[in-house]
This record gives structure tokens, sequence and C-alpha cells, in this order.
């Protein structure tokens, strides 16, 4: 027949079903709308970030856990009218549960701690650093996932906890060459806005949800704002005192304010005087106006921000002493933040921060002599054995392409397995900085 060559290699000359099957409708290889792939060269910076939010963590003697990404959406479900809410990654499962990707980590952390209830000895000092979801219309193309590294102190009343936390942050940005010229942190007490309303007798269940509507301040405009408030039922004269006890950013002022006897004065005088110890008075302000976007915040909050006012906000955290209660649990008191992934690596690419975090291997192995695989694997295997990293050519390559993946790998050393110096039990070693080539035993190799 005269069927065309393709024809004839899917039929065959016997015009019978051959194996070959058709090309594949090619899927997309990116990953879903919103997610990353993290490559070798972005995992490499990922693992830099994560090894110093760690180091951190341990430094202040703070204990890792992880919790699963899927949690029953029972979890995030709060009535404030939070975006976290909102944009809930949730659907139902094959039981027929309602579950979530998780939005946050605190949520989790308070649902073990009342788990584990009276076998824990407080006060607890844990750390996670953990995948987050949201799922956002796409409409503003932003991320549906990031990494977020939590640091919660469960079972201390007092501000020296808040203090230790911002401590703990600010040792972070100091260790990666942030300073207080480029980051600051804004601070208040959600018991400002207590004070406030309980002055013009707002119920204490409004409380979470006008906290909400007073953090979008800075994204919407102030009449939607009033517009909100007015809807939570607050009187026009409320809003109008409210607005302007956000505006103060002194502490002085917010006394004379609100005097020195309520417990918001005292906590922010006692922060601002702890941070005088910690050292690190330059980089914190005080600032009314911060309430954070999560309605669990009970007393100070805060905010890390870059000082050029070209970012989002860097952390944010705060303390949130009756969460536990809200899951059916005894109350203790605790305090948290939480650390993205992505808005501290755009500010270190602003700042020329971004670190030389490259492929490093110590050793390469490569035989010039097909019936010299078996050796060359013997000296890989004694080389790891001692503890070196070893990239061993698997295949018989050329020299050529040898030293080609030596550079692109960063080997340190080249181990050339060769069949005379083999056969006195030896090996050619050259030192890829140097340059320095000399042949060893391998049992003297090191
Ligand atoms: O910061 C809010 C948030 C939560 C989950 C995922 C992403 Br991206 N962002």
């Amino acid at each position: 027949s005269s069927s065309s060559s393709s024809e004839n290699a899917r039929f065959g000359r016997s015009g019978s079903l051959s194996s070959i099957p058709p090309p594949a409708q090619k899927i997309d290889v990116n990953p879903p709308k919103g997610t990353r792939d993290f490559p070798p060269e972005e995992m490499r910076l990922r693992n830099w970030l994560f090894h110093n939010f760690r180091e951190v963590s341990q430094m202040f003697a703070f204990e890792e856990v992880d919790f699963p990404v899927l949690e029953s959406e029972a979890l995030f479900i709060r009535k404030a009218g939070e975006e976290i809410r909102d944009q809930l990654y949730c659907f139902e499962d094959r039981g027929n549960r309602r579950v979530a990707l998780r939005p946050e980590l605190t949520p989790s952390l308070a649902r073990l701690v009342i788990q584990k209830g009276k076998s824990l000895s407080l006060p607890l000092k844990w750390f996670a650093v953990g995948q987050c979801w949201r799922y956002e219309r796409m409409t503003r193309g932003r991320r549906r996932e990031h990494y977020q590294w939590n640091m919660d102190i469960i079972g201390v009343p007092d501000v020296t906890a808040e203090a230790e936390l911002i401590s703990s942050i600010v040792t972070f940005f100091k260790r990666i060459g942030i300073t207080a010229v480029d980051v600051g942190f804004k601070v208040s007490s959600r018991k400002v806005l207590q004070e406030v309303l309980r002055y013009y007798s707002i119920p204490n269940n409004l409380f979470g949800k006008v906290c909400i509507i007073i953090d979008k301040m800075e994204k919407i405009p102030i009449d939607e704002v009033k517009k909100e408030l007015r809807s939570a039922e607050l009187s026009d004269e409320a809003i109008e005192e409210l607005l302007q006890v956000l505006s103060i950013k002194s502490l002085t002022k917010l006394e004379e304010k609100l005097g020195a006897a309520g417990e918001a004065v005292a906590d922010l005088k006692q922060l601002f005087s702890l941070a005088e110890k910690f050292g690190y008075s330059e980089w914190i302000q005080f600032d009314a106006s911060v309430v954070r976007g999560l309605a669990y915040y009970t007393g100070i909050v805060f905010e890390g921000f870059d000082r050029e006012g070209k970012l989002r906000a860097i952390c944010g955290g705060g303390r949130y002493d009756q969460l536990l209660s809200t899951f059916g649990g005894e109350d203790i008191p605790a305090c948290g933040f939480g650390f993205g992934d992505a808005v501290i690596v755009e500010l270190l690419k602003e700042k020329g921060l971004i670190p030389e975090v490259g492929p490093q291997v110590e050793n390469i192995v490569c035989y010039l002599d097909p019936d010299l695989q078996g050796a060359a694997v013997s000296v890989a295997t004694i080389l790891r054995g001692k503890g070196q990293s070893v990239d061993l050519v698997l295949e018989n390559k050329s020299l050529k392409w040898v030293f080609k993946r030596a550079a692109r790998i960063n080997a340190c050393r080249l181990i050339l397995v060769g069949s005379s110096e083999w056969q006195k039990g030896e090996v050619r070693v050259k030192n890829l900085s140097t340059g320095e080539q000399y042949e060893i035993k391998v049992d003297k190799l090191e």
C-alpha cells in the first residue's frame, strides 16, 4: 500500500498494530496555579533561610513541632470576617469530612496543646516551619502557598514572652544582614481597642470583628472602614473616638488618653522597657493602628515592616490568651508569630543580601577504563565511609565531560581511577582549586 512511513511505523510491514503508542498529549508541566517548584538553586536558598529559622529557634531553646497540612475545616471556622477564612482552601474528602489545607499553624498548635493536656509541662516553647495555603481567586495572581516560620510560647502570661519573641526575630534579621535601618516593628496592644470599646459599652462578642475591620484600614478607604464599623453597631461618636486613638503613635500620648491605670499602657511600657534590656529599642515603635488580621489576638500585637514601605508586612504576631477555649479547651496564656518565606526574600533582593549558595561537593570520582567501573565504585564507597561527599561518575565518560561536570557541581577534588595507578593500588588526585596533582594509595585517601 502507499501508506506513509509513519503509518508503516505504526502498523509495521505486516499491517498489524505495533506496540508504538501515539505521542501522549503533553500535560501542563508547570505546578498548579499559585504554587512553586523548588529546583536545586531555589531549594538551596530555601534551605539557607530555613536553616537560619531553625538556628535562631534553637538558640532560644525552642523545640521543633509540626502538624498535618490537612486539618479539619472546623479548626479555621471563625466568624470575624477574616480574609484567612474567606480564602480557606477547603473541600469535602472521600469520607464526606470537611477538611482544609491549613492557612496558618497556630490553630494546629492549639489543638495539639489541648490534645496533650496535663501531660505537658509549661511553659512550652515550640517552633515550626510549615507550608500554609489559601485559595485566592487568581485575579490578583498572588501565591496560594507559602512556608511560615512560627515560634510560640505557651503558659507565660507576662509580656516578657512577647519581648522574647521579638528578640528572636531581631536575632534572625541580624544573622542574615538586615538591620534596624532596613526593618522595624510596629507594636501595639489590642487592649487599647478593648478599653475604648468598653468605654462605649460595645459588647465583647464584637471585639474580634471590630479588630478585623480596623486591620483593613491601610487597605480600604476610610469611609468604607467607618461604614463597616457602623454595621458592627458602633455609634459615630465611638467610631470617631476609636479612629482618633488608633492614630496615636506615642506611648506618652496614649497614657494621656487612656490613663496609666489600664493594662494596655502597663503592658506596652513593660515591653518597651524590656526592649532596652534585650538591646532592640531602635527596632520597635508604638503604633496604635497595628491590630493584625487574626481575630484571636487579645493583647500585644506586632508586625515587622520594611522602612522603605515597598513591601507587605514581613512577619507578625501577638498574644492569644483565649484561643484554646474556642476549641473547647482550658485557656492557657499564649503568644506567637508567623514569618513567611516570600516577603523576606523580596527584601533580601532589594538589599542585595541574597547569599551565594552554590552547590558544593568534596570529590568527583571517575574511571578512564570501562573495566575499572567496579574500582571507581569501591573508591567512592571508601570516601563516603569516611564521611566525604562524592559525585560518582556512573558511566565511562571522557575527561572533558568529567571536568565540565566537576566545574558545574563545584567539586573540590577529582579522583581518577586509571589502570596503571590501580595496578599499584593507587588513584590519581587533582585538587581542582590549586591544580596540584598526585598519586596516592587508596587507603591513604582522606
Ligand atoms: O499570609 C496569608 C497566607 C496564608 C496562606 C498562604 C499564603 Br500565600 N498567604
